[in-house]
């Protein structure tokens, strides 16, 4: 048996464009990231890799890209389950920070600890705060001491596996096509429980926006070919490297 998963990052969002830390903030694709979606539908129907079920997270920017990955490859009525655990790492007192002005303030150790170590958070942001989420309707149903007021990738690890493991692996077991749509900080915890990536190494892993990557698992749901494979290679390179180096402009 071999299991088919699909991954999807948002299309390119407001905030992304802007250059701003956005974590839980419940930012907009913008129309760039509107056309990498639709692209998007188009690669997967080039593959026949049509999704029979979607996971989302409950932020908008994820949601939307679904729905026009879905509708263009006339998928848009699949069932559909969503959960804060495929949610983005909540970025902390970063969210809403501008990502140069940051750079420039705490100098580039800092900044790229708190962007892509393994067990660093960024500092707590305050609950009153204007980019808090703590008070959300969405999140009432996480115990108010357990809800993110920052987090680490570590912390996304976390959080992430027991969803993986009682909602996604049975669709997998049971053999649908899975489109996992999410974010780059939640499909780098994904990405790294399934080819299992070190603590080390996973600081060196950055995820395109709005490509989708396609992994083929075996039995054991280890992946045949380790990293998956961009529908689209050459955009996947290019987008990385621009992930990548976000702040330094
Ligand atoms: O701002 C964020 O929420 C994330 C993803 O866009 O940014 P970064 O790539 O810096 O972790």
């Amino acid at each position: 048996m071999s299991a088919k998963l699909i991954l999807l990052r948002h299309g390119e969002s407001e905030w992304n464009a802007k250059n701003l830390f956005t974590g839980w903030v419940d930012v907009d694709i913008n129309e760039k990231g509107v056309g990498e979606a639709k692209r998007a539908a188009e690669l997967l129907k080039s593959e026949d890799l049509l999704p029979d079920l979607l996971h989302t997270s409950l932020l908008r920017r994820a949601i939307h890209t679904a729905n026009l990955a879905l509708d263009g490859c006339d998928r848009h009525w699949i069932p559909v389950q969503r959960s804060w655990r495929l949610n983005e790492r909540h970025y902390g007192a970063l969210q809403g920070k501008n990502k140069a002005q940051t750079l420039e303030e705490f100098g580039e150790e800092q900044f790229m600890t708190w962007r892509r170590s393994f067990d660093t958070p960024p500092p707590v942001l305050d609950t009153d705060d204007e980019f808090s989420q703590f008070n959300d309707p969405r999140y009432a149903d996480i115990p108010a001491d357990e809800r993110p007021r920052t987090e680490c990738l570590k912390d996304v690890v976390e959080r992430m596996l027991p969803y993986w493991e009682s909602a996604v692996v049975p669709d997998l077991k049971s053999g649908k096509v899975v489109l996992v749509t999410a974010h780059g900080n939640s499909l780098r915890a994904l990405v790294k429980h399934l080819d299992g990536i070190s603590d080390a190494d996973i600081v060196g892993l950055n995820i395109p926006t709005g490509i989708p990557l396609y992994y083929e698992l075996d039995e054991n749901l280890k992946p045949v070919t380790p990293g998956g494979r961009y529908l689209d290679p050459d955009a996947a390179k290019a987008s990385i490297e621009a992930v990548k180096n976000q702040g330094k402009k």
